[in-house]
């Protein structure tokens, strides 16, 4: 199910290298078959080794880059993705507030996988005060939700506990992303009435740069695209189990995951 004419919007970093951030997202929502738009909140010098310099937009561009968007082009779906500072965050959560939007994704982006903070650690409190209840899902990593609870978080079991805490935060659902633990790649949606687990095998793969933004976004498309909660989720965790089996070995480091492999298959 593809239509060009659901819009669907990113605010997030740019990634000169591609692979994550908000040139991930607008792959990711071009391949699921959304118009996709951008709200750029850093711009990051990154590439597959590692995040090199991060400079951050001031908040009123991000606040007017929002605004023209809305003010034209009402997305279907919202996705959230680094916000850095908690001036950032403060300025998209009240701009974001007097529209209202529908299906709005939550990715608490922390930290790269190469292990640079993408949030500043006193931004933390404004990410679980502001974003987090306007969520209608949060997709944190392991990391991300043991700085989110306070809790270690080392087995399925506490992956459910974590979850459940964060739902009481405020937002309609979370998925708690299982990639960061050892065994098969286990991720778990939680709402109101919902659990679910979705679980593929581990992929022995080295290049897995913008596994994160990409499920976020996947579900973003899904959502936008008039998918229920559980489909959507289902379905992207199917799309970045195909990114991540087709990913590129490209650059000296981690490489990253194919948006587009599925039109691979038409050549
Ligand atoms: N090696 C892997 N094999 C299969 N799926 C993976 C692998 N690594 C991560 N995933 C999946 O990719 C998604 C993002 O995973 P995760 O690594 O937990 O988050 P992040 O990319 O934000 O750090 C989840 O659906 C997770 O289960
Ligand atoms: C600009 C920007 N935003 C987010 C990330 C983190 O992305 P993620 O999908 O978690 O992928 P990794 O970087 O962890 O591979 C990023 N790197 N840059």
């Amino acid at each position: 199910m593809k239509n060009y004419k659901v819009a669907t919007l990113t605010i997030a970093g740019s990634d000169c290298s591609g692979g994550a951030g908000i040139q991930a997202d607008l792959k990711t929502f071009s391949a699921i078959g959304t118009y996709g738009m951008s709200v750029i909140t850093a711009i990051t010098a990154q590439n597959t080794q590692g995040v090199f310099e991060v400079e951050e937009l001031s908040k009123n561009i991000i606040k007017k880059q929002i605004e023209v968007v809305f003010d034209d082009i009402e997305p279907s779906a919202v996705k959230i993705g680094m916000v850095s500072s908690p001036e950032i965050i403060l300025e998209i959560a009240n701009t974001l507030k007097k529209y209202d939007p529908k299906n709005l994704v939550v990715d608490p982006v922390m930290m790269s996988k190469s292990g640079y903070s993408l949030l500043r650690p006193e931004a933390k409190e404004n990410m679980i005060k502001y974003l987090i209840p306007m969520a209608y899902i949060v997709t944190p990593n392991v990391p991300e939700a043991q700085e989110i609870t306070g809790m270690k978080i080392e087995t399925l079991e506490d992956m459910k506990i974590a979850g459940q805490k964060i739902l009481e935060m405020g937002p309609k659902h979370v998925l708690m992303k299982g990639g960061h633990l050892k065994g098969d790649a286990i991720d778990v949606l939680i709402g109101k009435d919902i659990f679910e687990v979705y679980e593929s095998k581990r992929l022995d793969r080295k290049n897995t740069h913008g596994t994160g933004c990409t499920i976020s976004s996947s579900i973003a498309s899904h959502l936008a695209l008039g998918y229920g909660i559980k489909e959507s989720v289902a379905l992207s965790k199917i799309y970045i189990t195909e990114a991540i089996k087709n990913s590129f070995d490209i650059g000296h480091g981690v490489g990253p995951v194919h948006h587009f492999y599925k039109f691979d298959k038409l050549k």
